[in-house]
């Protein structure tokens, strides 16, 4: 779409939850890239390439799908907006602990957009406006799902801001640098991150929330 906004999701579910909210659908291009940070970078860039080889690029790039919350910091059913999205699991261990690929030694050239990517101010701004009810933090991008309480502890002592994970934020936000344009990431939350347990999921509610929140694309 001309000019207007790429919100790239997961799965096709996530698409047609936000196409079931989208107010004003032709300003607005909501696709599935797949599942992982991997397949949404390289789906994303894709998108953005074919546009931009149309003569008709996109002005900004949103992620957009469920995620896990961080329980006492994001609610079931609610939604949040991504302060920065972060690869939590892109580095190496130590015996001190996890060090982020940007403290590795490598030149900034080969970081791409960086280990953490921070939503565009405005596009930012303008979501919250629109969502006056999300939960504003840092969102986690991993390759794993996280599914024990010492993994959830070690997550949230290392990144106090963040309030979601999910698996695609990080990969979607490089391929915006890349291109240059707008990011942000918004997540409905549909498990508390934790111990895996399938009852705890709340997938309608977040899957509702997400078609509520669509209406904030226009
Ligand atoms: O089998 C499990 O234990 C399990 C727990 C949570 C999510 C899944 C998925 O397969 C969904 C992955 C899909 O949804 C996003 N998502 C949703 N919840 C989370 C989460 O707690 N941590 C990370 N990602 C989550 C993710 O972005 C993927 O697109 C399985």
């Amino acid at each position: 779409m001309n000019g207007g906004i790429l919100v790239v999701t997961a799965v096709p579910a996530e698409t047609e939850a936000l196409l079931a909210g989208l107010i004003t659908p032709a300003s607005t291009t909501v696709a599935p890239v797949g599942v992982g940070p991997a397949a949404a970078a390289a789906g994303t860039a894709r998108l953005l390439a074919l546009a931009e080889v149309a003569g008709s690029p996109y002005r900004a790039v949103v992620s957009a799908g469920i995620g896990g919350g961080f329980p006492d910091r994001a609610a079931l059913g609610g939604i949040v907006l991504g302060t920065r999205s972060i690869a939590a699991d892109l580095g190496a261990e130590s015996p001190e602990g996890f060090l982020p690929l940007d403290e590795l030694g490598m030149s900034r050239e080969h970081l791409g957009g960086g280990p953490e990517i921070p939503a565009d101010p405005t596009l930012l701004a303008q979501l919250r406006a629109a969502l006056p009810g999300a939960t504003v933090g840092a969102v986690l991008t991993l390759n794993t799902v996280t599914g024990t309480a010492e993994t959830t502890r070690v997550l949230a002592d290392r990144y106090p801001d963040a309030v979601a994970e999910g698996m695609e934020g990080h990969g979607v936000a490089v391929a915006a640098a890349q291109a240059g344009l707008p990011f942000a990431e918004l997540r409905a939350i549909s498990n508390p991150i934790g111990p895996r347990d399938r009852g705890a999921w709340r997938m309608r509610a977040a899957f509702d929330a997400l078609t509520t929140a669509a209406a904030a694309f226009g």
